[in-house]
């Protein structure tokens, strides 16, 4: 007996691989459609295995051939018992055994699936239609209240790690609430997915989690990554965001630990991170979102030497081995899900992430966070700022401390663009010695080793920090900044807390709270000398969900420098008069679905009008698109 590889949910049943409908047909499923794909998905990887297991086999079209034969009765000296049908319990540790598995979840497996699972919040009616009686103790309660509740647990807790592990392990066990908290409470909860309580645990932890939350695809996967990506259970992607953990936040590489994991646990803190924010800030469903992490090696030694370290245990491949790598990957991406699915960028190591981003830029539709998402919100926030010191931005002149990925592109500006490196400021004397990115910036001047020196000498009226290193911006240099400008702005950019160049209360006290401040971690208002100064966070996270979400809403097929501009300018149009007079030069957080939403619409107009769109016709109200087709985290009521 031949079936085609598409089944349907009535095949499965038939053929007992799922179980069977109590009651009505259509009273069992609760679940949304993206189920059959899975189902779909499962059977198409792992076929072969499992159905020759149950003395199946697949035939070379695709099809499964179902053999009718009684499967043989189990041994009855089995320790498993009768029961144990597919030898599980009876296999000794050398005997290979099935991971068989349910699609379709009801009672107990439903309260695990974190994409459907409602916690005390199932009604008593779908107690009974779902087989949940007794597994739930008998309350039932409103979403809002387990919100109300969950915030009240993690208020409780002192150490931010703790409040991070409570929320991944919320997204984990109901991923509907997690959403619902991360979006009613964006600015308390922002500080403990991201930046910078992510970074800490990317740092010092191995072991959170108990299931997979991305894909990894290392060297050893080479010749196999569609296969791998087809192991993913989702089918209809629309966001990858991809890292080799070359360049984490502003703590280096740290291998697969960009991902943390240990030895019977993982996870994928910086991927994950983004992504959660894609749906919380964005509306992007999460189930269209896919985490990956490319593992090439490390060369931290720290990792390399610890036995817990279950990344490959190797220096990094470079050069044709890693290109090959990310070349096979870049075109299983395009193969497995088109052309339209967003590919962001995370964390690589200048090195590659320029040349990435141009090899691919032609190809693929992708997005460099890091150099395309940050210039954009930097950009955002200058246009800001210039309102507390007027002029236009070609009138400043700006010093970047650190010249990597985290710089803006101002071409007509880029006289007025200085840049110091981890040797000093970026000089025409140094141009065969420096990196092909940096070559443009390098300026006819004296070469000069400290940043404080080079404040005195280029005389900047814009400080922005991109070193990745923390403490830099110094007393001397922000004293400095404020003896030369009335107002001097000043962006500590790197990430997390630990990386910040400094800190909000050191920006106001120094300046005597003359600067315009905002950095890339969060810092918390600052009160001196009677007045309260509320400093703005110039983060990525601004513009990447909404920027994603005007890609994807305009089935746009490639990323143009216009759309980062377009992104920039929705931005900076938010910011209203109430923030400007708090001494805010990005609007709050609050408003982040508006404000992405609104970033979405203006990517989508300029895609449309580049002729880059591909979802025609135009929708005539794109912001009002935008709004409404965000992902909802309240949950669905099942029949
Ligand atoms: N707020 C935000 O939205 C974002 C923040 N970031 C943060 O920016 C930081 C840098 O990221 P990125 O640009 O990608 O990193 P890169 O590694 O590409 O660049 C770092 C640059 O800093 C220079 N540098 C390092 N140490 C010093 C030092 N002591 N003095 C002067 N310059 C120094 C390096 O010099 P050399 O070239 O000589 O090695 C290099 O040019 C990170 O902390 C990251 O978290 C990044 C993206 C977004
Ligand atoms: C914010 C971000 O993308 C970074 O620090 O790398
Ligand atoms: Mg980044």
């Amino acid at each position: 007996m031949a079936f085609p590889i598409d089944h349907s949910l009535a095949d499965l049943t038939k053929l007992n691989l799922l179980p069977k409908p109590h009651g009505h047909a259509s009273d069992m499923f609760p679940f949304r459609l993206s189920v059959f794909p899975r189902v779909h998905l499962s059977l198409r990887t792992s076929t072969s295995r499992v159905l020759s297991s149950l003395g199946s086999k697949v035939d070379p079209n695709g099809s499964v051939l179902i053999e009718t034969t009684t499967p043989p009765e189990p041994s009855p000296d089995v320790t498993g018992g009768v029961q144990d049908v597919y030898g599980e319990d009876a296999a000794t540790e050398d005997m290979p055994i099935t991971p068989w598995s349910l699609s379709v979840a009801s009672g107990y497996t439903l309260l695990r699936d974190p994409h459907h699972n409602k916690g005390l919040a199932f009604s008593q009616r779908e107690r009974d239609a779902h087989y949940l009686r007794g597994l739930l103790p008998p309350t039932v309660i409103s979403q809002d209240l387990q919100v109300k509740k969950m915030m009240h647990t993690l208020r409780h807790y002192q150490v931010p790690l703790q409040r991070y592990m409570a929320m991944m392990d919320l997204q984990e066990t109901n991923e509907r609430l997690f959403y619902k908290l991360l979006i009613e409470h964006v600015e308390e909860l922002l500080p403990v997915v991201y930046t910078p309580t992510v970074g800490e645990a990317c740092q010092k932890y191995g072991s959170i989690f108990l299931r997979p939350q991305g894909l990894f695809i290392s060297l050893k996967e080479k010749g196999k990554i569609l296969e791998v990506l087809r192991n993913w259970p989702e089918k209809n992607i629309q966001v990858i965001v991809v890292t080799d953990g070359e360049r984490i936040l502003g703590l280096g590489d740290l291998g697969c630990q960009a991902s943390l994991f240990d030895l019977d646990s993982f996870g994928m803190g910086i991927p994950v991170g983004k992504l959660s924010l894609y749906t919380a800030l964005g509306g992007v469903r999460p189930s269209a979102c896919l985490p990956v992490t490319i593992d090439v090696g490390t060369n931290n030694e720290k990792l390399l030497n610890d036995e817990f370290y279950i990344g490959l245990r190797q220096r990094r491949a470079t050069g044709e081995e890693y290109a090959e790598l990310m070349h096979e990957f870049m075109t299983a991406v395009k193969q497995n899900y088109g052309e339209k699915v967003v590919i962001q960028f995370e964390d690589f190591a200048n090195h590659n992430a320029f040349d990435l981003l141009a090899k691919y830029g032609t190809t693929h539709l992708v997005f460099n966070d890091d150099i395309q998402g940050t210039a954009s919100v930097v950009l955002a926030g200058l246009i800001g700022a210039l309102r507390f010191v007027g002029g236009s931005l070609a009138n400043h002149r700006f010093l970047f401390l650190g010249a990597g990925e985290c710089q803006i592109p101002l071409e007509e500006a880029r006289k007025n663009i200085w840049l110091v490196d981890s040797k000093g400021l970026i000089v025409s004397s140094r141009k065969e010695s420096i990196q092909h990115f940096k070559k443009p910036w390098a300026h006819d001047h004296k070469p000069i080793k400290e940043l404080v020196d080079a404040v005195k000498a280029i005389k900047p009226t814009v400080l922005i920090g991109t070193s990745g290193v923390g403490q830099t911006f110094t007393q001397e240099v922000v004293e400095t900044m404020a003896e030369l400008n009335e107002k001097p702005i000043i962006l500590s950019l790197s990430n997390p807390t630990s990386q910040s160049e400094c800190t909000a209360e050191q920006a106001y006290k120094w300046s005597k709270g003359r600067a315009i401040f905002a950095s890339g971690s969060p810092f918390a208002p600052v009160e001196y000398e009677g007045k309260t100064f509320v400093p703005g966070q110039a983060n990525n996270a601004y513009i990447f969900p909404g920027f994603g979400l005007g890609l994807i809403m305009s089935g746009t097929i490639r990323v143009h420098d216009d759309m980062l501009l377009a992104a920039s300018e929705a931005l900076a149009e938010q910011l209203m008069e109430e923030h400007y007079e708090k001494g805010m030069i990005f609007p709050p957080f609050r408003n982040i679905r508006k404000i992405s939403a609104r970033i979405a619409a203006k990517v989508a107009a300029k895609a449309y009008e580049l002729g880059l769109a591909t979802r025609l016709p135009q929708p005539k109200e794109l912001e009002k698109c935008a709004e409404s087709s965000m992902y909802s985290p309240s949950y669905h009521s099942y029949r």
